[in-house]
Parts: C-alpha cells; structure tokens; sequence
C-alpha cells in the first residue's frame, strides 16, 4: 500500500543527520539530493537486456540494463511521477535522498546515477543478481533457508537497519520481497531496497498513518498510534518468521483477519514448522513480536542476542546438505517443511 502523496509545499526544517545537514519536510521527507539528474535520453547510455523484467510495483517497474561504456549491469527503477492524479516528484527525491545517505552501509542498494524524463525518474542501481530472498523464504526444503543461512542474512540485515535507524531512517516497509540477494547459489549477501515508505524520525515531530504490507505491519500502525523505529523491528520478527519457517505467522484469509491477527499477537510458536529451530531463535521472535514499542528489542540489541552470537556453520552447509545422504553426519537433520495455508505472500 502507498500512502498519499505529501504536499509539495509543507515547511521544511533543517536536521543533523550522520554528520551532514539535510532538510526534511514536515511528513519526514528529505528533499535535497546530491546525485546529478540526467536528462539525456536514457538509452543513448544504457541497452535493455531482454528477458523477464526484475520486479513491478504499483508506480514503478525495475529492468535489468547494462552501461554502454562500461558493460556493467544495472537495476533501472522506473518510476511514474504522477500517481492517483497527484505529482509525487517529491517522495521520488527523498527514496534518491535516502539512498545518497546509506551509501555507508553496504547492506543498502547502491545508486548509480538518476534520470529524469517527462513522465518518470529512472533509479539506475546497483544489481542484485540473486533476486528476492522472499523466493527461497517459499522455496520447497532443497532451496529453502537453513537456520545457519537466516542467522548470516539476519545479522547483514539488522546492521543494514541499525545504520538506517542509527541515520533516523525508518524503512516501514522491511519484507521478503525488499531484501535482494547478490547471488542466489552460492548463497551471496543481502540488499536492502525500496525506499519508497521510508521516512525520517524526529524527536520533534510524530509520524503516524504510512502504511506497508498488511502481513508486516506493526500493530502502532493499525491503531494509528506513533510510529518509529520500533515499527520497522516488528517487521524485522516477522521477516524472521518468514525467512525460517515458509509461513507468515499473521495472515488471515484476508486483510481484516491478518489485521485483527496483528493486533491481538495471535501467534503460535508451537507451530511443526518451528520444530528443530534452536530455542533461541524463538526468543529472537519473541523479543520483537510485541504490542509496545518500547518493549521491543533494537537492532543493535538484536545483533547482541544469543541467536546470533552462536557461530554458523558457514555458507557451505547448504550445499552439502543437499549432495549428502539426507541424514549423514555431514549435514544436519533435516527441517520439517511441511506447508500450511498461511504461506507468506
Ligand atoms: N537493484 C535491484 N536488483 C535486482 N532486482 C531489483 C532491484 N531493485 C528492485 N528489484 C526488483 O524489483 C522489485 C520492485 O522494486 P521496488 O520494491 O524497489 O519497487 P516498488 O515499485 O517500490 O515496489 P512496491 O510497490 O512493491 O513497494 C523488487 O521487489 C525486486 O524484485
């Protein structure tokens, strides 16, 4: 879901932010960006590689290209500045803003440059060869995750996050489908994307009503109380969830049942899919899957859990586990895997 457009004429007040001077308007929007906009056409510097696009949302479709000059691959985001009738330019500049400002992180897709035609902005980004993670959060047991591999991905995300919230970013958008894989086999390393709902948060100003993906939502959101880093945790417990088990642990059979599942924290952690999981990976969930806010564990606090302290057995294990005898020594027992009706979507 896509909120509304924010008035291009909000006041805007300036912020110190990771050692720089932004200017954010009143709904936590930054409009100010470095990165040059081009306004040369597009395909003068970049050839479409054929082939199935990379992803669609409702305002933007992403293409795989490549630079003319220097045959690297690119993402181009292809998004419609007029959406609903409104111009949305600005939200357009603030995804751009946001990206120009976790360039130190290197779990945040990179952008490489920004076009600007009539009609849309281009997002020339980095390219994240291995797809969304969302594909194997679903994938049947052989292509699935393994609890090592979800430990490695959860900790490059939560550092992604901690540097977002460390910049007084909230993503509120954070699901299987907004987490890229630099590669897919050998299992690579994770990308944060889609800064589209991201806002900042101030002391100074509350933020209340963006809405993301109703199985990720947080339960401030549904009461349109105030929304904060904490929002993004939430769904940070429930990517867990996802990532290790296959299943999404809200959803309904429609939105109002997954909502009313949200706000009553109508979750099961004796579910067969859960079975086998290290105990501590049940209280990694549960230290975020919680009504209050506050309550909730932080993303640095999440980094320092027992779940991710103890060591993975490495990227390999995947591999073997799968050429090997399914229970030999050399790989680990298998997970039971068996799927239920509330797949994640
Ligand atoms: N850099 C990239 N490399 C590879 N694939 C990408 C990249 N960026 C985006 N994609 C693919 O395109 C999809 C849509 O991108 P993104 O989420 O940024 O667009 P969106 O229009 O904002 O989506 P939504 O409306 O669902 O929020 C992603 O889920 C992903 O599958």
């Amino acid at each position: 879901m896509i909120p509304e457009c924010p008035r291009s004429s909000e006041t805007r007040t300036p912020i110190r932010c990771q050692g720089a001077d932004l200017t954010q308007t009143r709904s936590g929007l930054l409009s100010e960006i470095k990165t040059p906009i081009k306004t040369e056409p597009f395909n003068e510097h970049y050839s479409l590689i054929p082939g199935k696009e990379l992803g669609r949302g409702k305002f933007a479709v992403v293409k795989k290209y490549v630079e003319k000059q220097t045959g690297k691959e690119y993402a181009a985001k292809f998004m419609r500045k007029r959406r609903k009738g409104q111009d949305c330019r600005l939200e357009i500049i603030h995804e751009i803003a946001v990206l120009e400002l976790a360039t130190a992180s290197p779990w945040v897709i990179n952008l490489h440059q920004v076009y600007e035609t009539a009609n849309e902005m281009i997002l020339v980004l980095e390219y994240a060869a291995g797809g969304e993670i969302f594909h194997q959060c679903v994938a049947e047991r052989e292509e699935a995750f393994r609890e090592a591999d979800v430990k490695r991905l959860m900790r490059q995300i939560l550092e992604g996050v901690a540097f977002l919230h460390r910049s007084s970013v909230v993503h509120l958008d954070l699901k299987p489908q907004n987490i890229l894989l630099t590669s897919e086999d050998p299992l690579g390393d994770i990308k944060i994307v889609d800064f589209g709902l991201s806002r900042m948060v101030s002391s100074s100003q509350e933020l209340r009503e963006i809405m993301g993906t109703p199985e990720y939502v947080a339960p401030e959101i549904l009461n349109y109380e105030p929304i904060s880093t904490a929002t993004d945790m939430w769904s940070i417990g429930v990517l867990a969830y996802v990532m290790l088990t296959g299943t999404s642990p809200f959803l309904g059979d429609d939105k109002q049942e997954t909502f009313l599942n949200i706000s009553q924290i109508n979750i099961s952690y004796t579910e067969e899919e859960l079975e086998g999981l290290e105990p501590s990976a049940i209280q990694f969930m549960k230290s975020l899957l919680i009504k209050e806010p506050q309550a909730r564990a932080t993303a640095e606090a999440c980094l320092q859990h027992p779940w991710l302290q103890q060591p993975t057995e490495g990227k390999e294990e995947r591999k073997e586990a799968t050429e090997g005898e399914p229970n030999s020594p050399a790989s680990p027992p298998p997970r039971r895997r068996k799927r239920r009706r509330r797949k994640a979507s």
